[in-house]
């Protein structure tokens, strides 16, 4: 692998367990361009396991390496229908991973991986394992995209947020002086997904519909915000690991007598308000705010944020030349063209590590 090439291949599997959204992008001469895109689909067996490896169970060592292995044959899939549209060779895939879990403060976070089969099924250099070197330097590992968000979404002299509305919410303050803060918010989508596929059958809310007849319900909301995960100071990242369903459902076992849409509806608003109230706490009244993830889809949760933000501009960061739903994966792409110029790709100011770090371990091709 050498520096001076640019075509990177970015992949990104997140909380949400829908698939793996991956890039092909060109950082040619300081450049962040996106070439092609595609979305590969889980096989719905290999969901379920990576959605059961989330919490302890029988077997997991076994289990998770043999998830780690059907994930690098769904990881070589997008990498293959992004093939065509490469317009010479790929330096690298920089490939997130599959969190199954999230525990900086004891120490480790794990994305399950195959790097090795990867490499080996696609010819391609590898680059993972993002997370671990921040964390070993003291940090939350997470979240890693605020540098890439200054990087391709900062504007001198202009304060903006960005929002990443994935299964959890992540912010990055981009300040406009150099200085980019950020943390996780705490759930995304995670809850309402879970909800609606509860009562409705449904992956998720389309355009948020089913919550928006509802009615937002103060006491559950109250309940609901009475977590201190919020109150938490940052550096701080969250996941699965508190944001799964016997904490909704410990939250709702006072409230029985709701109607699901109604619990749909306050869902939306606890995301809604616990971005808001991140954005806030930051002390910046941004010129926009701007959101990537799935969670931009949703235009009630948007409406929402809108709302709550008291009326700061809220957009989506198409508005800036990148699809909503491209984002992370091309923040990953952006991450291995770091690691290839053993360049830093963590922030301090927003994981907390004690300084700088290249992120990323290399299996050769
Ligand atoms: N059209 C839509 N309407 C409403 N919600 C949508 C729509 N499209 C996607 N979503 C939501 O976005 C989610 C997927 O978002 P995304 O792919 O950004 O998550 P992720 O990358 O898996 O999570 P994370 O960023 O936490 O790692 C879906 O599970 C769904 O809740
Ligand atoms: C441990 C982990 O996988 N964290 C994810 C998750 O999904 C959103 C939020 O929680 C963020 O902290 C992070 O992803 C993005 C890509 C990040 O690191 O910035």
């Amino acid at each position: 692998m050498t520096a001076t090439h640019s075509l990177f291949i970015g992949l990104m599997s997140g909380t949400s367990l829908d698939g793996v959204d991956g890039v092909l992008a060109d950082f040619s001469n300081g450049a962040i361009q996106t070439l092609s895109a595609a979305f590969t689909p889980f096989p719905s067996e290999l969901r379920e396991e990576l959605m059961a490896l989330q919490a302890a169970s029988p077997n997991e060592l076994e289990r998770e390496a043999l998830a780690a292995n059907a994930l690098a044959l769904v990881y070589a899939d997008c990498v293959r229908s992004l093939l065509p549209s490469c317009p010479a060779p790929v330096t690298a895939v920089a490939v997130h991973g599959q969190t199954i879990r999230h525990r900086p403060e004891l120490g480790f976070t794990r994305q399950t991986n195959n790097p090795a089969l990867l490499a080996e099924l696609t010819g391609i250099d590898v680059i993972a394992d993002f997370r671990s070197r921040d964390i070993a330097a003291g940090g939350q590992g997470a979240p890693l995209v605020p540098a890439f968000h200054e990087a391709a979404f900062g504007k001198p002299g202009t304060a903006r947020v960005v929002v990443n509305i994935g299964g959890i919410g992540n912010i990055s303050v981009l300040h406009g002086d150099g200085r980019v803060t950020g943390f996780d918010t705490g759930p995304g989508n995670v809850l309402l997904d879970l909800w609606i596929a509860r009562h409705q059958g449904r992956a998720y809310d389309e355009d948020g519909a089913w919550g928006a007849t509802g009615t937002v319900q103060q006491p559950l909301l109250d309940a609901l915000l009475d977590e201190p995960y919020f109150r938490q100071p940052a550096p701080k990242s969250t996941g699965r690991d508190l944001f799964h369903a016997p904490w909704l459902d410990a939250k709702l076992a006072s409230f029985s007598d709701l109607a699901p849409a109604d619990v749909q509806a306050t869902l939306v608003q606890l995301t809604a308000v616990t971005i808001a109230r991140a954005i806030g706490d930051e002390g910046v009244t941004p010129d926009a705010v701007y959101v990537c993830g799935g969670g931009a889809y949703n235009g009630a949760l948007l409406r929402a944020i809108g709302v709550e933000l008291g009326g700061v501009k809220v957009a989506s960061t198409e508005e800036l030349g990148v699809a909503p739903n491209r984002v992370e994966a091309l923040a990953f792409a952006w991450l291995g063209w770091r690691f290839a110029n053993r360049e830093a790709g963590n922030l301090p100011a927003v994981t907390g590590a004690r300084g700088p770090r290249i992120l990323g371990a290399l299996y050769p091709a």
